[in-house]
Formats: structure tokens, C-alpha cells, sequence
């Protein structure tokens, strides 16, 4: 029998997320990844990968649930085996604290482990918050787990090629099952004009000292100390495509992230990066059935528009769109190609 030929669009950590769930679990199909940008060129690669995440408006409650625990419960599971140095995923604990309180209970806080309130007495840590939230989670630095989950993913049989897709259609002749995850290439791909960046500007900061994460409940300072370096963010600019770095941010970050936490002082900075978020509402994760020239139909699968969660959320929406693969190919058996 011909083997099923699937092709996942896009290397970030949704696309390998996703071409990892299809490769191992439908071994009838061939699959592809095709990418205009590898590892450590993508806009993943520069996340600061803690598992944390909003809720999204137009996503029921019960799935933004599972894309969570899913990706949490992969990641622990991998921070908590012999594989973590080599895939760079590690537990990470500290807080969140908000400038007023009480905040509400994040959907998330029974799938990380022990959250609890900050007392008092710990709060006063903080003399510009009111309230606070402390918790262990995991931190998945994408640096390292891209090149990961392309090794596994080339185990499972699967083939990496270079390329921009301009045209789904003149895929479709090749392959029978397309699966997107553009991530902000679908504002141009599929032209979704729903998609647009969030820029957003971070430091990498030596000060080995420092062990715990913390984070202003209103999203705009954090310090994530990872395995080689602290991230100090941030900044969430909506619309701002610039991918230099600014001086102005910089400046801002700096002061922002000494402030809440003294024990910053006497680090130094060791590198900047800025990255465009595929800002969207919602993320998209769904199907449709692209026609082509010949006639014949073939699932286009989306899986992006993660915004600020892509890491967070990768694995559970790979298994959703998996799970999409696989209904496609139960519903419509593919057609012979010419
Ligand atoms: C400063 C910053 C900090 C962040 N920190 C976190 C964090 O702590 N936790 C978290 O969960 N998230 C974080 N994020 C968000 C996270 O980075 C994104 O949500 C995530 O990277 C999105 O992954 P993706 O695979 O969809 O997109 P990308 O990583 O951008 O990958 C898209 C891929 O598609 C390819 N592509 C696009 N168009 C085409 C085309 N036409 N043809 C071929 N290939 C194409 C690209 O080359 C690329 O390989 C952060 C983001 C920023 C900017
Ligand atoms: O917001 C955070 O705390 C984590 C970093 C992040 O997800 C982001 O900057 O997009």
C-alpha cells in the first residue's frame, strides 16, 4: 500500500511538536516538515519557554485545559528523566506577584505543581505588590529541545527540508495530507489577517546567583533563570513588526527587573534578542478540505497563533491536530494522485 504522504509547514515548536505526535503515532504515513526557517532561527528558539499561559476568549475552557496539562505532563515527564540535559527541560519555581490582589486563580494552577497564596510575610519581599501566587513549573528552552525533537522526530522516519511555501495549492499535488504551522507566516500563507506580531524584546542576564523565576502579573516584567543564563523581559508591543533591538526597552527592562529583584545587581548582560509573537485572538486549530486543480480534495490542518503560549501549549495542540489528521484520513480515505 502507498504510504500516506503528510507535510507539516513550519520547524518552530509547534511545527515539530506536531510532526513528532503524526510520525509516531501513524506509522502508515510518510511526513515531511517543510521550513523556511530551522533551529535556532526561529522565533521559538528565542522564547524564554516557561510553561505559563492566559485564556484565550473564543476557546472553550475544557480545551485550553488539556492543551496545558498535555504539554505539561510531556515536559515533566521529560524534566524528570535522564533525557533533560540533552533536551533542555527543567523544573523551574518562583512567583508571580500582582501590583493589586487578589488576583484570580489561573485555569492552569492544578496542573503545576504545589501553587499556593504567598503570606504576608513573604509579600514583604515585594514592596510594590499586594499579592502573590508561588508555583513549580517547567521551563522548556527551545534552544535546545528544537534540535531535540528534530532528532526524534528524523528517528520516527521523518525528513526535514528547507523551503518557503508560497502556493498550499502546488503542495497538494504532492501530498496528501497538508498540516499548517506557519505561525506568523499564515497571516501570509493562508492570508489570515486575524495574525499579527506582538514584539517582544528580552535580555540574557549572568547572575548564576539568582535561582527562582518572578513575574509581574501584568505580563510586561519577568526573570526566568535557565540552564546557561536569566532571561529579563519583557516587552508585548502589538503590531510592531521591528526585529532590532531597542535601546529605549533595554533601559526599561533593566530597571524594571532590578527593582523587583535586588539580587540582580552585579549580574551583566550577555545578550539581547527580540522576537515577533504570532499574535491572533485565539489560536487557530482546526481543519478544512482544500480543493485542487485536479480535482481531487486534501485536509489542510491549521495549527497556529499561539501568541505569547506557543511553547506552553505546543504539545497539546500537536495532539489535537494529530487528532485531526486522523479523523480526516478515517472520514476521507485519500485519492490516487495523477
Ligand atoms: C520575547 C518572547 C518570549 C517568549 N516566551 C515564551 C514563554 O516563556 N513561554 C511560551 O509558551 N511562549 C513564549 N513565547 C511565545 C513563543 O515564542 C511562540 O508562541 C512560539 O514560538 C510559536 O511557535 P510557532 O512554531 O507557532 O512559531 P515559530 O517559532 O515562529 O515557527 C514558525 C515556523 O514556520 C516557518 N514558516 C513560516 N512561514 C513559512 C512559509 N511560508 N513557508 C515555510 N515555512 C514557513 C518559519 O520559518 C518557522 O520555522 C515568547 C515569545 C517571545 C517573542
Ligand atoms: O509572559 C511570560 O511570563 C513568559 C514569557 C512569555 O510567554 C512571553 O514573553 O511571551
Amino acid at each position: 500500500m502507498q504510504s500516506v504522504k503528510v507535510v507539516v509547514v513550519g520547524s518552530g515548536v509547534v511545527g515539530l511538536s506536531t510532526a513528532v505526535c503524526i510520525a509516531e503515532n501513524l506509522p502508515h504515513c510518510s511526513v515531511t516538515v517543510i521550513s523556511e526557517r530551522f533551529s535556532p532561527d526561529t522565533t521559538s528558539d528565542g522564547a524564554a519557554g516557561i510553561l505559563f499561559a492566559s485564556q484565550f476568549p473564543d476557546i472553550p475552557l475544557e480545551r485550553q485545559c488539556r492543551w496545558f496539562k498535555e504539554s505539561f505532563d510531556h515536559l515533566l515527564a521529560i524534566a524528570q528523566s535522564s533525557e533533560c540535559g540533552e533536551a533542555g527541560v527543567i523544573l523551574s519555581s518562583g512567583c508571580q506577584v500582582f501590583k493589586e490582589g487578589p488576583a484570580e486563580r489561573p485555569f492552569w494552577a492544578d496542573y503545576v505543581l504545589g501553587f499556593c497564596i504567598l503570606s504576608e510575610r513573604e509579600m514583604k519581599r515585594f514592596p510594590d505588590h499586594k499579592f502573590g501566587q508561588a508555583f513549580t513549573t517547567v521551563k522548556c528552552e527551545c534552544i535546545t529541545y528544537l534540535p531535540w525533537l528534530e532528532k526524534r522526530f528524523r528517528n520516527a522516519g521523518g525528513e526535514l527540508q528547507h523551503g518557503k511555501v508560497s502556493d498550499l495549492q502546488h503542495l497538494a499535488e504532492t501530498y496528501d495530507v497538508i498540516v499548517n504551522c506557519s505561525g506568523l507566516g499564515a497571516r501570509s500563507l493562508v492570508g489570515d489577517a486575524k495574525m499579527y506580531p506582538i514584539r517582544g524584546q528580552i535580555l540574557k542576564f549572568h547572575a548564576p546567583w539568582v535561582k527562582n523565576f518572578i513575574r509581574d502579573g501584568d505580563g510586561h516584567t519577568y526573570i526566568y533563570p535557565g540552564v546557561n543564563s536569566v532571561t529579563l523581559g519583557g516587552t508585548r508591543q502589538a503590531g510592531d513588526w521591528r526585529l532590532d533591538v531597542d535601546t529605549g526597552d533595554r533601559e526599561g527592562i533593566l530597571e524594571r527587573c532590578f527593582r523587583m529583584d535586588p539580587a540582580l545587581h552585579g549580574g551583566q548582560v550577555v545578550g539581547e534578542w527580540v522576537g515577533l509573537r504570532p499574535g491572533r485572538e485565539s489560536p487557530r486549530v482546526e481543519v478544512e478540505r482544500l480543493k485542487t486543480a485536479e480535482g481531487r480534495e486534501v485536509p489542510l490542518v491549521h495549527n497556529y497563533g499561539h501568541g505569547g503560549w506557543g511553547v506552553t501549549l505546543a504539545w497539546g495542540t500537536a495532539l489535537d491536530a494529530l487528532g485531526l489528521v486522523r479523523q480526516s484520513l478515517q472520514q476521507h480515505p485519500p485519492m490516487a494522485r495523477l
